[in-house]
């Protein structure tokens, strides 16, 4: 028997680190492209799960999730890592790239404690204290909910909920992922309340995205398109594209939030695109492996996308989805609420197809798209707010 290469998968050790690296280890194990690799988990330990008694805007926020991670792709311990793309510094060092996968979920939670008589930030008393370490979620407070005070609350997912139910701990709430809460299972047994960035609580560049990181030096960065999901790739470029156009970094009161709306106005979830569409592609690239194995991984990913490109049942799917226009929410804030930014843009999808993403006219419109957004936030006062923040921070 052939021995197979490895294929070691980095992670950080935390339950929703684990669940999301196990998601990733799964659909490996279920692509026929891979069937030459051998799928391992690396749990590790970053700087970020240490250093528990600050905001992360002070700690640098640089790669705090990631650092320890990288180190293990370049000394070759693992192949891959998987992240929360929110976790993930907006400019990569060189030999790093990413592919993304499953937004089910995008958006922020109030969660409150067990018991508790309210259930929404409005109906909280003046005063009352709202768990978070995010200047974003900061900013949001300050901004919708004046009344309540805000106390730093650090932490991975079960170590924040506990906190929240210890009465000592003096939490009336804390803000959450709904994307992290899900994945847990843990929502259902939860009292919560949804923020919604419709309604002007955006969520952060890439939240709910699980971040595949490749590193060009390796060979199985020939394999990376198989894993990359490429309607959560768009509009995630988007979201991190203005975001790192405005100077990126999680020091900054952010939120932007990208989604598809229908020929009738609506919101099209993500996932509600993306589940299908991938079963669909996944379903060619095994025929495409099955056809032509054994082949390289670059002629392997050429036959698929001319498959998908071809296939009447994808182009089927996507006319059937009607998208016209992509909506980009940002919020820019700063932590008393002074001079914040809201505004929602509107990129024109009509004349375009989930079939070519990598269509050239597409990405220059995009490009121009996210490049118009980032000046015009600047232009409505922009300087201004990081002015007012570095004194807010220091
Ligand atoms: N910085 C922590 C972090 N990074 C990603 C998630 C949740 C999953 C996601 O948003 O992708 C969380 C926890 C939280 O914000 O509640």
């Amino acid at each position: 028997m052939m021995t197979k290469n490895p294929l070691v998968i980095a992670t950080r050790q935390s339950a929703l680190a684990l669940w999301q690296a196990n998601m990733i280890q799964d659909l490996i194990n279920s692509l026929p492209a891979f069937n030459d690799f051998e799928t391992k988990l690396l749990p590790m330990v970053s700087t970020g799960d240490i250093k528990l008694d600050t905001v992360l805007a002070k700690v640098g926020g640089k790669g705090l999730f990631t650092y320890e991670l990288e180190q293990a792709l370049k000394a070759k311990q693992a192949q891959i890592a998987v992240h929360s793309l929110k976790d993930v510094p907006m400019i990569p060092e060189e030999q790093f790239f990413y592919t993304y996968n499953a937004r089910h979920y995008h958006e922020d939670l109030a969660v409150f404690p067990a018991g508790s008589p309210y259930k929404s930030l409005a109906d909280l008393p003046a005063g009352a204290v709202v768990g978070t370490a995010s200047v974003r979620r900061k900013a949001l407070l300050a901004y919708f909910y004046p009344h309540l005070k805000t106390k730093l609350l650090r932490g991975n997912v079960n170590t924040r909920l506990a906190k929240l139910n210890d009465a000592e701990q003096g939490y009336d709430a804390i803000i959450l992922a709904r994307a992290g809460l899900d994945r847990l299972g843990f929502l259902a047994d939860l009292q919560v309340e949804i923020l919604s960035p419709e309604q002007g609580w955006v969520s952060a560049p890439g939240q709910g995205i699980v971040a595949v990181q490749w590193d060009d030096n390796q060979e199985v960065s020939a394999y990376s398109e198989f894993l990359n999901d490429p309607v959560n790739a768009l509009l995630t470029n988007i979201e991190r594209g203005v975001a790192r156009l405005l100077g990126g970094s999680c020091s900054l009161p952010l939120g932007v939030y990208a989604h598809f709306v229908n020929k009738d106005g609506e919101q099209v979830l993500t996932s509600a695109i993306t589940e299908e569409f991938n079963r669909l592609r996944h379903q060619l690239q095994a025929q495409a492996y099955q056809e032509y194995h054994p082949t390289t991984p670059q002629v392997l990913t050429q036959i698929w996308q001319d498959k998908i490109r071809n296939s009447a049942q994808i182009q089927d799917f996507v006319m059937g989805l009607q998208l016209e226009q992509i909506h980009v929410h940002v919020f820019v804030g700063d932590l008393e609420a002074q001079k914040t930014i809201r505004q929602t843009y509107t990129f024109d999808f009509a004349g375009h197809s989930l079939v070519n993403l990598d269509s050239p006219t597409l990405l220059t419109q995009v490009l121009q798209f996210v490049q118009m957004i980032a000046s015009d936030i600047e232009s409505k006062g922009f300087a201004q707010i990081t002015s007012l923040l570095a004194q807010q921070l220091s």
